[in-house]
């Protein structure tokens, strides 16, 4: 019966199952920087239908994928919650908060108390169900009383990250699965 790499043990399981971020990678810097044109891609990926929008938010997005793929695969909970904070919280936390966001942050109008406590609350929902999921493969095992506490920190840190005002100098796709990085590491692993 033929083993696929991307449900082994493998070790080479992560480089198998990368390469869907990579292609992916590939795609946005060829069509960001304007080698190749598909207009399909750019109206459904971009905001204002400029090319090199892909080489900013959607390409930090898809590195991430790859970094916490690379770094932490299917051992650790630190990259499942990464990446459940900035697709389920950041991008649930946009959605929200254009279409709700009318109280803006003292410290950011940028941003929104509707975006904000939608980053946190799904960027929560969203890890503890990855966590479940990759918990019930047998790939860890967690306490899930103090599971859900830690979850909630790093969500809650996630959360002040993302509404802080640096998109201008660090975009979120950045930021919150770093800050999540950091502060799911200091929880669960130390
Ligand atoms: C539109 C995207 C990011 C923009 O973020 P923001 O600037 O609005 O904060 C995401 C771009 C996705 C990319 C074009 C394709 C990614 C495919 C991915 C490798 C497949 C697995 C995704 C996984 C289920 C999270
Ligand atoms: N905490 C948040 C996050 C986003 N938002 C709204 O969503 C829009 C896009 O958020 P963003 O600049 O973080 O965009 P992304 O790069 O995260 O998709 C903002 O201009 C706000 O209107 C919000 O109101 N509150």
């Amino acid at each position: 019966m033929v083993s696929w790499p991307i449900f082994s043990t493998s070790a080479n399981a992560r480089y198998f199952a990368l390469l869907v971020p990579l292609v992916n990678c590939a795609r946005l810097l060829v069509h960001g920087l304007s080698l190749v044109s598909n207009e399909g891609l750019i109206k459904s990926v971009t905001r204002e239908g400029n090319p090199e929008e892909l080489l900013r938010g959607p390409l930090y997005y898809v590195l991430m994928l790859i970094v916490c793929a690379l770094v932490f695969w299917r051992e650790s909970p630190v990259g499942v919650i990464a990446l459940s904070m900035m697709s389920g919280g950041d991008g649930v936390a946009d959605i929200i908060g254009r279409r709700f966001g009318l109280m803006k942050l003292p410290y950011n109008q940028g941003k929104s108390w509707a975006g904000s406590v939608s980053m946190f609350f799904f960027g929560f929902l969203v890890s503890i169900g990855m966590l479940n999921y990759y918990s019930a493969l047998g790939y860890f095992k967690l306490d899930w009383p103090l599971t859900l506490q830690r979850v909630a920190l790093v969500s809650l840190v996630a959360t002040f990250v993302e509404s802080l005002p640096i998109s201008e100098v660090v975009d979120d796709n950045i930021s919150v699965p770093l800050a999540s990085i950091v502060a799911a590491y200091l929880s669960f692993c130390l």
